[in-house]
Formats: structure tokens, C-alpha cells, sequence
């Protein structure tokens, strides 16, 4: 079976079920982001308070990069054609960095740092391992190459040339860059706020001594940390009794004062599960509700007022899931995060898998090894449980199984959606 040009096209394969009305997780995502626009507050901060942040408008290079001619190695610097045959030149002055740009004295060779501007007259620098000092003289042991060692006045970028584009999220390595470029300050995009309601009269706070029937809260401190892992705010956290008309006005007080709402838990069918109907009270428009896929069936977004409001399931693996899948789309939107797409990549199955077809699978799945072509294998869980955490904790990432599928095989192509930091973890 070649799954190979599914990564990044329209299909999921869930469309194929017809049974049910449940949106494909591509038309939910394609609803998703003609709903939810980005927030149009601007502001310029600091470098060192931007990562994570998305610019609102493009970096480019405030002068040519690099700014002078400097030496790259530690040496000396000299004008090639000064080089006697066979004999030394003498040593005068040092160029060091950061210090104005010298002048070489014609038929001289000047001490040079790694980083300093190439005194003016002169056009090469030989490395210190290539010369022999005596004295105040050097002697140089083979080839010069004019020109060597020198790092050119804009060989990287030029002047004005645009580094980075508005709407990229400023990672580490774009800091960087912002900082080579001349930017102390950058114009981003406001961090959107994010409000985290969670439902279920049975869970309480991890730790707390838990009464008949309790469980501890996964989702309030998960899903926080995922919230700022995007790039979101959380400026509220509230725990909501399972009763319709607490919960909306939960939302309905969240919504006027944050840029998301997510809600945790009672998004399902059950007579205790709010959600759906607070927002239909609320008169919030509904963008998507129930999507087929597995975990995550009754995972909603609706719009009240302009604030996008996230229905997640309450089984903590639901959550994550769905979370990874939707909630990170809708704040990258927020935020005007450009070209922010969930990272994927081919690997194939280490075993068969069975699937029961209707909704399309992400499975929790484990990096074992590569083949004799370099791809990946992953061993697979068995079937997805949406109340497991420990299935999250030992898997590097998850394998999509399609909707339509029913047996997968041992070597057959899989997209594979890596979460959590780089590397496995075990438990
Ligand atoms: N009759 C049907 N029942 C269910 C259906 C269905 O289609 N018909 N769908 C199932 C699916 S699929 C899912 S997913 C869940 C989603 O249910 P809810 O979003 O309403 O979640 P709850 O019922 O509130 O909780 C489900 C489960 O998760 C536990 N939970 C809730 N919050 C937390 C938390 N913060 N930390 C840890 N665990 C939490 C809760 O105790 C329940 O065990 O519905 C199925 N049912
Ligand atoms: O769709 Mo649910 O998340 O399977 O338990």
C-alpha cells in the first residue's frame, strides 16, 4: 500500500465514510481557518522578550552582513603580492576586533584576530599554523591563496535584503538572525490570551486527597502547558461545575475577555455534557462539531462574537490529540503565524495493524529503528485508548492510519506526526 502522496494534501480518508455526519479532519481544518483570523494588535518589544512571539512585520539585514572585511582566522594579514620568494616579512602592529579598521604598512605582514577588520592594503591572512615567528619577522610555510581567510564585506546578506518574514514564529535560531541583523526590536503580533474551563464534577486538582469517585485533573495542566508551548497566554484557568447554566456564563465571560476559549470534558452526548448545548444557548455559529477521528470524535469549535471558542474532549488523550490537531491551528491563526504546519514525515510499519474503519486513527507510535533505505520504523500501539496518558509518555509521535483502512502491513508507508520534545521517552 503507498500512502506516500497523502502528507499535506486535501484527503483523510474520513470522507469515504458516509455513515456518519462527522466532518474529515481536513474540511474541519479548512473550516477552521476561514473562521478564526488573526488578531490585528501590534507591538514592538525587545529581542530578548520575543521567542515565541510572531512578527507582524518583516526583518532585513540594517547593513551589509558582514558589516566590514574581517579575518577569519587568527594570523596575519598582509598583501599577497608583498610576499618575497623564499624570505620573511616583518611584523608590524595588530589588528584586533573591534577596533577601528587599521592600515598595513606596505612590505609588512600585522598581527590579526579572528573577527578583526583586515587593515586597509591588505588582502589576504594566513593562519598563525602556516608561519613560522622569529623575532619580529615570519616566515611562511606554503601555499598563499590571495584573498584567503578574509570574510567579505556583505558575502552574507546585503543591506536591506529581508531576513525574515512577517508572520514567522520566532524560534531560537530566528532571534539569532533577528540579532545578526540589527534588530533589538522587533514588531509582533499580540500573544493571544487563552481562557482553559474545564468541566467534570468528578476531577480535582493533581495531588489534592481524592474522594469516592475523583480523579486528578490532566487536561488544566496539560493543556496550560501546551497553551504556552504555542505561543498563547493563559490568562485564565477555571474549574466549572457540570451545570448548563454555570457554563455559560463561563464561556460566555471568558469569551469577552480572552482571545480562545477552550474548554475541557462534557463536549460529548451525555446529559451532563454542556458544552454543545451552552454554546447553542450562547448563539455561538458553529464552525465544526464531531470530526472522524479517533481520538477526538466530538471535538467542536464555534465562534461567539468574533472569540473562537474549543470544545475538547475530556479524556486526557482526546485532548492532547485533538489539541495538537486543531488547537494549535487556531491560535497560530491568532497569532498570524505563517505557513505553520504540523510537522510530518514518512516511516513505515514495523508490524500489521488493524483498524476498524469509520474514523481515521492517529495511534500513538514508537520509533524502533530504521530500514536498509534509512526510513524509520515505528512500532505502533496496538489501538488507541483516550483515557491512557502512558500511551503519550512512549510514543515519539503518531502514526495516521486512514479512515477507510482495515489492515495495514509490515513495511507499509505511514505519516507520522512527531509530539513532544525531540528524542523518545520511555516508561
Ligand atoms: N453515548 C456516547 N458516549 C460517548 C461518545 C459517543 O459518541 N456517544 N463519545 C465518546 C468519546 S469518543 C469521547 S472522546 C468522550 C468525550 O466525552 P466528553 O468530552 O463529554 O468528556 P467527559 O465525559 O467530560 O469526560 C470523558 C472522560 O474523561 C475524564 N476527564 C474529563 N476531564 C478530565 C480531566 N480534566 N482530567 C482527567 N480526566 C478527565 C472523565 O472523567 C471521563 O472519564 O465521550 C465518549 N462518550
Ligand atoms: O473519540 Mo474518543 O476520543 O475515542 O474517546
Amino acid at each position: 500500500m503507498v500512502l506516500l502522496d497523502r502528507i499535506e494534501t486535501a484527503a483523510c480518508g474520513c470522507e469515504a465514510d458516509h455513515a456518519q455526519p462527522l466532518l474529515s479532519v481536513s474540511e474541519a481544518t479548512d473550516r477552521l481557518r476561514a473562521a478564526v483570523a488573526p488578531l490585528i494588535q501590534i507591538e514592538t518589544i525587545p529581542l530578548g522578550a520575543a521567542l515565541g512571539r510572531v512578527l507582524a512585520r518583516d526583518v532585513a539585514a540594517a547593513t551589509d552582513l558582514p558589516r566590514f572585511d574581517n579575518s577569519g582566522m587568527d594570523g596575519y594579514a598582509l598583501r599577497a603580492g608583498d610576499l618575497p620568494n623564499g624570505a620573511g616579512l616583518p611584523v608590524l602592529g595588530e589588528a584586533c576586533a573591534g577596533a577601528p579598521v587599521g592600515r598595513l604598512t606596505p612590505g609588512s605582514a600585522m598581527r590579526i584576530n579572528t573577527g578583526a577588520p583586515v587593515p586597509a592594503g591588505a588582502d589576504t591572512v594566513v593562519m598563525q599554523e602556516q608561519v613560522r615567528r622569529i623575532g619580529d619577522r615570519i616566515d611562511i610555510d606554503g601555499q598563499v591563496r590571495p584573498g584567503q581567510n578574509i570574510r567579505r564585506r556583505g558575502e552574507d546578506r546585503k543591506c536591506g535584503t529581508i531576513l525574515l518574514s512577517a508572520g514567522t514564529r520566532l524560534d531560537a535560531r530566528a532571534i539569532g538572525v533577528c540579532a545578526a541583523a540589527g534588530a533589538g526590536r522587533v514588531a509582533v503580533r499580540r500573544a493571544p490570551d487563552v481562557a482553559l474551563l474545564l468541566t467534570g464534577d468528578e476531577v480535582r486538582p493533581a495531588g489534592e486527597t481524592l474522594g469516592s469517585g475523583a480523579i486528578w485533573d490532566v487536561n488544566a495542566p496539560m493543556l496550560a502547558a501546551a497553551i504556552t508551548e504555542a505561543g498563547g497566554r493563559v490568562a485564565v484557568v477555571r474549574h466549572v461545575d457540570d451545570c448548563r447554566q454555570a457554563l455559560i456564563q463561563a464561556i460566555s465571560e471568558a469569551a469577552a475577555k480572552t482571545d480562545l476559549v477552550v474548554t475541557s470534558g462534557g463536549v460529548s452526548v451525555g446529559e451532563r455534557d454542556h458544552v454543545r448545548p451552552a454554546l447553542a444557548a450562547l448563539a455561538a455559529r458553529t464552525v465544526f462539531s464531531g470530526v472522524a477521528i479517533k481520538p477526538g470524535k466530538p471535538i467542536t469549535l464555534a465562534m461567539l462574537d468574533g472569540t473562537p471558542v474549543l470544545g475538547l474532549p475530556g479524556n486526557p488523550m482526546s485532548a492532547y490529540v485533538t489539541w495538537h490537531l486543531f488547537g494549535r491551528s487556531v491560535l497560530a491563526r491568532l497569532a498570524g503565524e505563517r505557513g505553520a504546519s504540523t510537522a510530518r514525515r514518512h516511516v513505515r510499519a514495523a508490524q500489521g495493524i488493524t483498524h476498524k474503519p469509520g474514523r481515521c486513527e492517529y495511534r500513538p507510535a514508537r520509533i524502533e529503528g530504521y530500514d536498509s533505505d534509512g526510513m524509520e520504523i515505528v512500532h505502533c500501539q496496538p489501538r488507541t485508548e483516550s483515557a491512557r496518558m502512558s500511551q503519550l509518555l512512549s510514543a515519539d509521535g503518531l502514526v495516521l492510519i486512514p479512515a477507510d483502512a482495515d489492515i495495514l502491513h509490515r513495511g507499509d508507508l505511514l505519516e507520522f506526526l512527531p509530539i513532544g520534545a525531540a528524542g523518545p521517552r520511555r516508561m
